[in-house]
């Protein structure tokens, strides 16, 4: 008997691809699977289990294409970059008018939108689809972030939905714009996903640095803010962390890590992005830094006694100041996000919906919480100047917690306990509030050194000092 074909091909059975796969077997479709090296291929259907029945294994590309329905829906599930090049240069040839390629990688969105082109006239489709939720959320529930043509959407629209991640039953998917839409969007949740670990990383920094408290206290006391305000995923998973055991040397897990992060690449895009559009978002930045810095152990160790401290006496504020301190913050890395979101909307002509965006992200992604369920309504309502910030919900909690974040801030700067993120936020903070700020000095420098010109508060036009003469 002929076998039925497929709904949908994943290409790349790694982490995240196996598991899309099984996702998508579990929730009742048919998926050809193949990848580069194909000897992956047969124990991945033994892991498989029963589900295996519903997936179709394809050892060469040309068996894979010939498997699917058509039009044709393939996931790519590899690295972004050059990998991702070479497998359209390879498969394109085999697609007819109407097919879609996916990649569902974390890929550069300026990528996104030279490939979004380079298919545009084939007949067949592009969508850079960003998925979230690493390995359990790819198998349970992600949370993802479609770009692409309508056509592909509709095509995509039935599976994507099966298998995201639900928030009150509504799928954690949305098709957000054309061509570089979804990668954006998820290279700046994933900016987001860096500052919101750094300032966590940061909290803990305090309390083992500056208050002297073990991994699994620390661990224990995040435990209980999974009750309040801060309950997310990135808490959840930290408690967890700090309170786990090293089975070799009975010691916390953290304390045999090495403290030195790594980096794929997304932290990195956001800034530059932000950068490129005239924006900063601060926290973010300081996160991609902290990183940075991380890496330079070597160089830390030999400064460590040649470095004066230089502190001052202090004590470390009380776990409320520290909690809604991070609060804070982290409400402040999220605005920063959206601000670029709505940024790049306006450059890219992709009117994005940021409220929505908000929505798919309260479940299956890694940045998942609480807080994402205030800010769709937020972003829903009244924002004046187009900043989350000023959403009168969202300065009122602000309001509220930015005490404490000074008291965290001004600690930290005292015991020499280094706060990047977390006085980052507080930074932008502070620079937003002053409806005066200080760049009217650096208008004068530029025109004092190089002629360039300033505008005056009382007089329209663009200005000139003979500054020597008149100093
Ligand atoms: N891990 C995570 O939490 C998340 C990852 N992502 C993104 O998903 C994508 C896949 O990541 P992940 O599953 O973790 O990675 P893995 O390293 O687990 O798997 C990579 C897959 O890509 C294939 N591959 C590698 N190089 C090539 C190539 N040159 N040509 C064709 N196939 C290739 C590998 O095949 P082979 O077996 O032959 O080496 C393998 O199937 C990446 O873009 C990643 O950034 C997105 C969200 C979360
Ligand atoms: O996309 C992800 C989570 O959302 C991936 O886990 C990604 O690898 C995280 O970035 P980095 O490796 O740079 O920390």
């Amino acid at each position: 008997m002929k076998q039925a074909k497929a709904d949908i091909g994943v290409y790349g059975l790694g982490t995240m691809g196996s598991a899309l796969a099984l996702n998508l077997a579990d929730n009742g479709f048919r998926v050809a699977v193949t990848n580069r090296e194909v000897e992956w291929i047969a124990p991945f259907l033994t892991e498989a289990g029963p589900l295996a029945e519903s997936l179709l294994p394809a050892s060469t590309l040309e068996e894979f294409v010939a498997a699917l329905n058509a039009p044709r829906t393939i996931l790519f599930m590899i690295p972004s970059g050059a990998p991702m090049d070479a497998m359209i240069d390879m498969v394109l040839p085999l697609l007819e008018d109407g097919d879609t390629i996916i990649d569902g990688g974390n890929a550069d969105f300026n990528d996104t939108r030279r490939r979004f082109a380079r298919l545009a006239g084939t007949g067949a489709h592009f969508v850079g689809m960003g998925v979230s939720g690493g390995e359990d959320g790819a198998r349970h529930g992600p949370s993802m972030m479609v770009g692409g043509s309508d056509h592909s959407w509709q095509q995509l629209k039935p599976m994507a939905e099966a298998i995201a991640a639900k928030f009150e039953g509504s799928p954690c998917v949305a098709h957000l714009g054309p061509d570089g839409a979804g990668h954006f969007v998820k290279t700046v949740h994933n900016g987001i996903e860096y500052a919101d670990m750094q300032m966590i990383a940061e909290v803990y920094g305090i309390l083992r640095d500056g208050a002297g408290w073990e991994a699994p206290r620390i661990g224990a006391l995040f435990e209980g803010w999974q009750a309040g305000k801060l309950s997310s995923y990135l808490i959840e998973v930290t408690a967890a962390a700090l309170q786990t055991t090293d089975p070799d040397t009975g010691l916390p897990m953290v304390d045999v890590i090495l403290d030195q992060a790594g980096q794929k690449g997304t932290g990195r895009w956001t800034v530059i992005e932000a950068l490129k559009m005239g924006q900063s978002a601060n926290a973010i930045e300081a996160a991609v830094g902290a990183r940075g810095w991380s890496s330079e152990k070597a160089a830390r160790e030999l400064a460590q006694p040649i470095l004066s401290a230089g502190t001052l006496e202090a004590t470390v504020p009380v776990p409320e100041d520290l909690e809604a301190a991070l609060l804070a913050a982290r409400i402040l890395a999220h605005a920063q996000g959206f601000r670029l979101l709505a940024a790049a909307s306006d450059e890219f002509d992709w009117s994005l919906d940021l409220a929505r965006i908000s929505e798919i992200w309260r479940a299956g992604c890694i940045i998942r919480s609480a807080l994402l369920d205030d800010f769709a309504q937020a972003l829903r309502g009244e924002m004046p100047a187009g900043h989350l910030i000023l959403s009168p919900v969202i300065a009122a909690m602000l309001a509220d917690a930015i005490p404490a974040l000074r008291r965290v801030v001004v600690a930290g700067v005292s015991l020499g306990v280094p706060l990047p993120a977390l006085s980052a936020s507080l930074a932008w903070y502070d620079t937003m509030r002053h409806a005066r700020g200080t760049a009217n000095v650096i208008q004068a420098q530029r025109d004092f050194f190089g002629a360039h010109g300033f505008e005056r508060v009382d007089k329209q036009g663009k200005f000139h000092a003979n500054w020597p003469d008149l100093a």
